[in-house]
């Protein structure tokens, strides 16, 4: 595994260096693109009293699933996202999120990922992306 190349400070709420109020996650990338993150999240994600608020582990799913297509070189957008909540996921316990990126039809890349504790699988997601250029990305920034 190695660390995932990143762009310079931004404030991405998943993975930015800039963001003090984010999750700020690490991700590692396998030969085979799979996507490893490793986190403890932190209390003030909260939603059930003791664990992690259900859209912060949509957004552990989409964020890991957005890795698995930058290993792949693909800039793309959250088109469709489903999530299957199984367990509930602990704060302040060592997670592991993981992610790959499935197919690619066209403009449409599909992802999977799940989040593990002990190696049972508390949540796992679906997403459908829509490859973007940096130029649309940039073109959608509003001042
Ligand atoms: C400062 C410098 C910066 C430079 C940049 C540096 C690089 C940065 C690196 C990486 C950044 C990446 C960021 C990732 C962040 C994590 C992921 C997120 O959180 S993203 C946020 C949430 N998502 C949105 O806000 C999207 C909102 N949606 C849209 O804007 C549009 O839908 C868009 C642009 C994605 C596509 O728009 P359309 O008009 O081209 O296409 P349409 O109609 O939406 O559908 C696309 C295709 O999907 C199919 N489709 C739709 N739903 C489907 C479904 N459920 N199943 C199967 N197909 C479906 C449709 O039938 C269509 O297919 P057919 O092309 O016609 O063949």
């Amino acid at each position: 595994m190695r660390p995932l190349a990143h762009g310079a400070a931004h404030h991405c709420f998943g993975c930015g260096k800039a963001n003090r109020s984010g999750l700020r996650l690490n991700f590692l990338v396998s030969d085979e693109g799979l996507i490893v993150c490793r986190t403890k999240i932190p209390a003030r994600f909260e939603g059930p009293p003791g664990y992690v608020h259900g859209g912060v582990i949509a957004t552990l799913l989409d964020e890991a699933m957005s890795k698995a297509n930058r290993a792949c070189n693909v800039i793309a957008m959250t088109r469709h996202l489903e999530v299957d909540y199984r367990r509930p996921v602990p704060l302040r316990s060592t997670i592991e999120i993981t992610a790959r990126h499935l197919k690619a039809e066209g403009r449409k890349h599909f992802c999977e990922a799940e989040i593990r504790l002990h190696g049972e699988t508390l949540a796992s997601g679906k997403a459908l992306f829509i490859a973007v250029t940096k130029q649309f990305l940039l073109s959608r920034t509003k001042d």
